[in-house]
């Protein structure tokens, strides 16, 4: 499990270590200087995306001469295309944002190593204040110092255009809304300029966070200058990991700088950790509800339900999927496909006959029978009911209500068996009429998590949530009771305990019937783990993102780098499975 933790918590934790004497700021610029000069060892095109790595030559550095402004000059700057110049670094070059406080005074002292690996450093002071030892450390090592007052911005953008790396210390966790003017106005050029010059601009680190972001909440108030890789100090922070921010920090890596691990330790093991592999050992000493979290390959293991030898098919968990209509008989298949492949004891299908016998041929293994299940999957490719709507459902709305009814505790428990998880997806989610329980889980795109918001009398629409997803999905939690699963090249949960933010499956994720897939997959693992669901309102969340984790990682494999057809991410689950179960 990956934890964020909030700016608070960051400074809770930091407060006694400081007092106690601890260099945190020598040892994050120390972690940020290795980083710039792997970076720039590496040369430009190392660690960029396909496709901005294509052709890009590698730069290097003859000269590290400044203009009389202070700034290195593009004209001076000449490259080459040279592989045996990889790994130098002497008279590269790079252009510090500095801000006022730590986060400027990170990027100082991180700035005076760089100095003394022989590179070509200059600041551009953002405020007219800066950390006092950072610059004078910088200062000594022999960093060229400018102030923003003094130059116009133009001249920063050419500075970085000359540049080999950039960093960016305008502000960290101690950063409050947008960028305030005069960093506001020069990281609005910079991001334009960096979109203009493409592959031109040189590599991007942002300095803990790239400045500007919502360090809790993740939305993007302001301009932010994106970064190809953010070197975080002590823990990840959440806008490093919730969209729409998270898209804007490129690579993450953990720097530890001593912070409580698991354990309650204080020790600094020197480590740092890339984010996307592995596991890092932080993790809150008062893991408070409501954090921010990534699950983990491990974390899913520990949650799948494994059958033992004494389990049959009804004590593993029967699913009952409600989807699909004669005009969109496809999302049955794959609903009852993704369910059928992440291994219940059995999956029933409710639907017009038609349907039933296309997802017999599918999947001959679905019963296409009513009976008992221990949880619904409700809605895929089946009209909603507001007016705009069509009537014609071939009676699939009347059977959501029925499900609707057990899952919510309308119908009394002899009818029903008891309280039943479920999953309410599509169509599904415009006939909540009650209250829900924790142990339903809304599984929306952004379209449809805005117009549940309006019925619920928010003025918001697609864009606004995709602006805020972490408020909004929190919002419709609280409003609704119901677990909400927001979808998106990054996944938000949020339930009664932590929200989950997993971004696990390729941008070729984003086809159709997709998420009628993943309905299906999250309904075999509420129906194997049904009993727990309804006595643990946190664990619906949890099975969620193990959920979400699992599809991303089977689109992952069905896609290979390319594209992607729905009902290949069903067929890639079991693998993916038994990987996660085996590692
Ligand atoms: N947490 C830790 O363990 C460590 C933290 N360190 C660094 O310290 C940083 C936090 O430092 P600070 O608390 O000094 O705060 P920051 O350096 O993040 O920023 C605060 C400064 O920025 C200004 N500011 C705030 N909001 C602004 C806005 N919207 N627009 C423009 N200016 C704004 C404030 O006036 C203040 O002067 C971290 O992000 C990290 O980089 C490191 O020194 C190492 C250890
Ligand atoms: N850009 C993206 N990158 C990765 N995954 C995405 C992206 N866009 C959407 N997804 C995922 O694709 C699925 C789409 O589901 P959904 O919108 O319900 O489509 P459908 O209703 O056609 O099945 C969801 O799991 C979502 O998280
Ligand atoms: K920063």
């Amino acid at each position: 499990m990956k934890d964020a933790w909030s700016s608070d918590e960051v400074r809770k934790a930091e407060e006694p270590l400081i007092a106690a004497g601890e260099p945190l700021m020598a040892r994050a610029a120390y972690a940020l200087a290795q980083a710039v000069l792997r970076e720039v060892a590496a040369g430009p095109a190392a660690g960029r995306a396909p496709d901005r790595r294509a052709g890009r030559p590698a730069a290097v550095r003859l000269g590290g001469s400044l203009g009389s402004d202070g700034l290195p000059g593009t004209a001076r700057i000449r490259r080459a295309r040279t592989a045996g110049t990889r790994g130098e670094v002497r008279g590269a070059r790079a252009l510090l944002l500095v801000g006022p406080g730590n986060n400027g005074g990170d990027t100082l002292f991180a700035g005076a190593h760089l100095v003394r690996r022989g590179m070509s450093v200059t600041a551009v002071l953002a405020s007219t204040r800066a950390h006092e030892e950072g610059l004078a450390a910088f200062r000594s090592a022999g960093g060229k110092v400018v102030t923003l007052a003094d130059i116009r911005v133009p001249s920063v953008v050419q500075s970085a255009l000359a540049s080999d790396v950039v960093l960016d210390g305008l502000v960290g966790v101690g950063a409050r809304g947008a960028l305030r003017p005069p960093a506001g106005g020069l990281v609005r050029t910079l991001a334009e300029a960096r979109e203009k010059a493409g592959e031109r601009w040189p590599r991007t680190i942002a300095v803990d966070i790239p400045s500007g972001i919502g360090v809790d909440d993740g939305a993007v108030p302001g301009p932010v200058l994106p970064a190809d890789r953010t070197v975080t100090f002590g823990a990840l922070k959440p806008g490093l990991i919730l969209p729409p921010a998270a898209h804007l920090a490129g690579e993450v890596e953990l720097v530890d700088v001593g912070f409580p691990t698991v354990a309650g330790t204080t020790g600094w093991s020197g480590a740092v950790w890339g984010v996307a592999p592995g596991r890092h050992a932080m993790s809150g000493t008062d893991p408070a509800s409501g954090r921010v979290r990534r699950m983990e390959p491990a974390d899913v293991a520990e949650l799948w339900p494994v059958p033992s030898p004494h389990d049959h098919k009804y004590t593993r968990g029967v699913v009952g999927v409600i989807a699909g209509t004669s005009t969109y008989p496809g999302a049955a298949v794959l609903a009852t496909s993704g369910a059928v492949l992440a291994g219940p004891g059995m999956v029933r299908y409710l639907g017009p006959e038609a349907v039933g016998t296309r997802v017999l041929l599918a999947r001959p293994e679905v019963v296409v029978a009513g009976g008992r299940v221990q949880a619904w999957v409700l809605g895929p490719g089946v009209p909603g009911v507001g007016p705009e709507d069509g009537p014609d459902d071939d009676g699939q709305a009347r059977r959501i209500f029925g499900a609707l009814a057990a899952v919510t505790g309308v119908l009394s428990e002899d009818v029903t068996g008891g309280k039943m998880p479920a999953v309410i997806d599509a169509g599904a989610l415009t006939m909540l009429e009650h209250r829900l329980p924790a142990w339903a889980v809304l599984t929306p795109h952004a379209g449809e998590l805005a117009e549940l918001l309006q019925g619920l009398g928010h003025d918001v629409d697609r864009a606004a949530v995709e602006a805020q997803p972490l408020h909004w999905v929190r919002t419709a939690h609280q409003a609704t009771g119901a677990t909400v699963l927001l979808k998106g090249a990054i996944t938000v949960v949020a339930g009664p305990g932590d929200v989950y933010a997993q971004a696990d499956a390729p941008t070729w994720t984003g086809t159709a019937g997709s998420g009628d897939v993943l309905a299906g997959i999250l309904g075999t693992l509420l129906a194997g783990r049904s009993a727990d669901v309804v006595q643990d309102e946190t664990l619906a969340a949890r099975l969620a993102a193990a959920a979400v984790l699992v599809h991303g990682r089977a689109a992952a494999r069905a896609s290979a780098g390319g594209p992607l057809a729905a009902l290949e991410i069903a067929r890639a689950v079991p693998a993916v499975v038994a990987d996660l179960l085996g590692a």
